[in-house]
């Protein structure tokens, strides 16, 4: 069977959008070391574009887009945190070895990544890699596979990837991979601030231990005030409602970022957020026009990886099949 689809001159295109934290509440580590989670996720209009074609080895290559184009992201002189692997340890590799192995079938693929989520950034952009790959896959070989089973297998790729297949506005709780969709009929708009560095996920949540003291924590909870407010749509009590516990581990790992907040303050942001692990700084906006307005002037103070983007958005979703447009 393999040997037959090697020559299969089919691809597979499905798009997977960055992710943001509303709210973000870290408990005590657990036994197994994570860290439980009590999470609001929103899917942003940021996007990584994975193509698949059936291979007769896993291969990967990675185009970078948008807020990652220049030469010092995709160059040799690239700083090795701001590039993505290109052999087994790339997430998008271990998502498609993952689904194959889950239906016992003996296939292998050829994955394209058309990449403009900034890397190790804050806004799982990996995670959306892992679960692009598991469902242009799926559709490219027909497996069929459940939803219930296309979570389960996100999961153990990584604690943001279940939500990535999902996207909209959901609760995160576990480890962040239990994701329950949410009420949201908000048209929101944030302004994403780009990092020249990357920062290490596992080091902020080492920094979060360091800096907390542990046996005081709650049981993270999701917060009612802010489920009302995405509910309603209502701008008006939002901006008080944002939480991110790892915001002050992440800025003790880069002081730098105080300044692109009140840079964001100075533009007229209704609120300044860091996303996720950081260090990707987000600006809430009232709207398009305040969005374009905060972003042009957050160019002019010398933030030129800034870019405005709707939310809340799809989750993953094919975008063309055979190379052709969906439909
Ligand atoms: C910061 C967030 O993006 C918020 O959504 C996520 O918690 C991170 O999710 P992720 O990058 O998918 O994380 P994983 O790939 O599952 O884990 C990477 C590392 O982050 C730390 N980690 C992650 C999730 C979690 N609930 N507790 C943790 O302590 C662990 O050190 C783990 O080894
Ligand atoms: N396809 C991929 N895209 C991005 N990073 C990848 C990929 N495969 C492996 N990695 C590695 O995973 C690490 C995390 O990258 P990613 O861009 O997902 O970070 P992040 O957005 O901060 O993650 P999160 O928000 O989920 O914590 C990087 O060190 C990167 O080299």
């Amino acid at each position: 069977m393999s040997q037959a689809m090697t020559h299969d001159p089919r691809r597979v295109t499905v798009r997977a959008p960055a992710k943001i934290n509303l709210h973000l509440e870290v408990g005590a580590p657990r036994e197994d070391g994570f860290h439980p989670l009590a999470t609001v996720y929103q899917a942003v209009g940021l996007y990584d574009d994975v193509t698949v074609s059936t291979w007769h080895e896993w291969s990967v290559q990675v185009r970078y887009e948008g807020l990652l184009a220049d030469p010092d992201v995709s160059g040799a002189s690239a700083d090795p945190g701001r590039v993505v692997p290109l052999d087994a340890e790339n997430v998008a590799v271990r998502a498609g070895r993952a689904l194959v192995d889950h239906h016992g079938v003996d296939l292998a693929a050829a994955i394209t990544i058309h990449k403009s989520i900034p890397v190790a950034g804050g806004m799982a952009g990996g995670s959306a890699d892992a679960a692009a790959t598991l469902v242009a896959l799926d559709r490219l070989w027909e497996l069929e596979t459940s939803d219930e089973d296309l979570l389960a297998i996100a999961a153990t790729l990584g604690s943001d990837v279940p939500f990535a297949l999902l996207g909209g506005t959901a609760g995160g709780t576990g480890r962040g991979e239990v994701v329950e969709p949410l009420p949201d009929t908000g048209s929101w708009w944030w302004v994403v601030v780009g990092s020249d560095t990357g920062l290490s996920t596992p080091l902020v949540y080492r920094t979060f231990d360091e800096l907390n003291d542990l046996a005081d924590l709650d049981e993270p909870s999701l917060p009612p005030d802010l489920l009302m407010s995405l509910a309603e749509g209502s701008l008006i009590a939002l901006p008080a409602q944002l939480q991110n516990d790892l915001q002050e581990a992440a800025l003790s790992l880069r002081p730098d970022l105080v300044e692109t907040f009140d840079d964001g303050y100075e533009a007229g942001a209704l609120e300044c957020l860091l996303s996720g692990s950081g260090p990707t700084v987000l600006l809430l906006c009232s709207d398009a026009d305040h969005a374009r307005e905060v972003t042009a002037a957050m160019h002019a103070a010398g933030h030129p990886r800034t870019v405005a983007v709707p939310a809340p958005v799809s989750g993953v979703h094919v975008v063309s099949y055979d190379g052709g447009p969906v439909g």
